[in-house]
C-alpha cells in the first residue's frame, strides 16, 4: 500500500488532489458493492442532508447515504477501514497531520442525482481535514456522467469518472467540488479524516 499512499500524498501536494486506481483488489470492490446493494434493498439508505443538522436540501444534493459504524463488525467494512486507517497513519507519520479518526458513509446516487459545488467542512466544526472517496462502479463509461468535478487551486477544473477501485483524496476545507448528474446508479464510500 505504501506506494499508493505516497502517490496520493504527492498528488495532494502538487496538484491539490490525489488519485489512485486499484486502491483495493477488484474482487473486494465487487463484494462490497454487492453488500452496499443488499443494504439498499433493505431500505437502510436515507436521503442525505446538508450541515450538521442534516437538513434536507434536495436542490443541493439528492443522493442517499448509509453511515458505516466505526470499527465495523462486518468484515468487508473492516477491510476498507483498515486500508483507510493505514493511509491516515501514513499521513500522520510522513506529514505530521495529527489525524485521529475517520467517519464514513456509503453513497448511492440514483439516475439523475447530483451534489452541487461545495466544500466538505461544517461552519462550526473544523475537524474534517481530508476527504476521501472510493468508487464502486464497474464498467463506468464516459457517457454515464456522474463525474466528480474538482475546482483546483490553479483555477482549472478536472472531471474524475467514478470508476470501480478508484480512490480520490483532497483537503476538506480547500477544494470546492461537485458531483455531476449520473446517468446510471453511482455507488461509493465517502470518508473524512478528522483531527
Ligand atoms: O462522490 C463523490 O464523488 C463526492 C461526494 C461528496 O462530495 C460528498 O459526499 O461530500
Ligand atoms: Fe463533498
Amino acid at each position: 500500500m505504501e506506494e499508493k499512499y505516497e502517490s496520493l500524498i504527492t498528488g495532494i501536494i502538487e496538484q491539490g488532489y490525489g488519485l489512485v486506481d486499484d486502491f483495493l483488489p477488484a474482487p473486494f470492490v465487487a463484494q462490497i458493492r454487492t453488500y452496499l446493494l443488499a443494504q439498499k434493498a433493505q431500505s437502510k439508505f436515507k436521503t442525505a442532508g446538508i450541515g450538521q443538522q442534516a437538513a434536507q436540501h434536495t436542490t443541493i444534493r439528492n443522493d442517499q447515504i448509509l453511515w458505516i459504524e466505526p470499527h465495523s463488525p462486518e468484515t468487508l467494512e473492516a477491510r476498507y477501514q483498515q486500508a483507510l486507517m493505514g493511509f491516515l497513519h501514513y499521513l500522520n507519520h510522513s506529514c505530521y497531520t495529527g489525524l485521529r479518526s475517520a467517519e464514513m458513509h456509503y453513497a448511492f446516487y440514483d439516475i439523475g442525482s447530483f451534489y452541487k459545488m461545495h466544500v466538505d467542512r461544517f461552519q462550526h466544526d473544523s475537524r474534517r481535514q481530508f476527504s476521501a472517496i472510493f468508487y464502486l462502479n464497474e464498467n463506468w463509461a464516459d457517457t454515464d456522467g456522474g463525474e466528480l468535478l474538482l475546482q483546483l487551486p490553479n483555477g482549472q477544473e478536472v472531471k474524475i469518472a467514478p470508476k470501480a477501485g478508484r480512490f480520490v483524496c483532497f483537503r476538506s476545507h480547500e477544494l470546492p467540488h461537485a458531483v455531476l448528474p449520473a446517468k446510471r446508479a453511482r455507488l461509493s464510500i465517502t470518508a473524512w479524516m478528522l483531527k
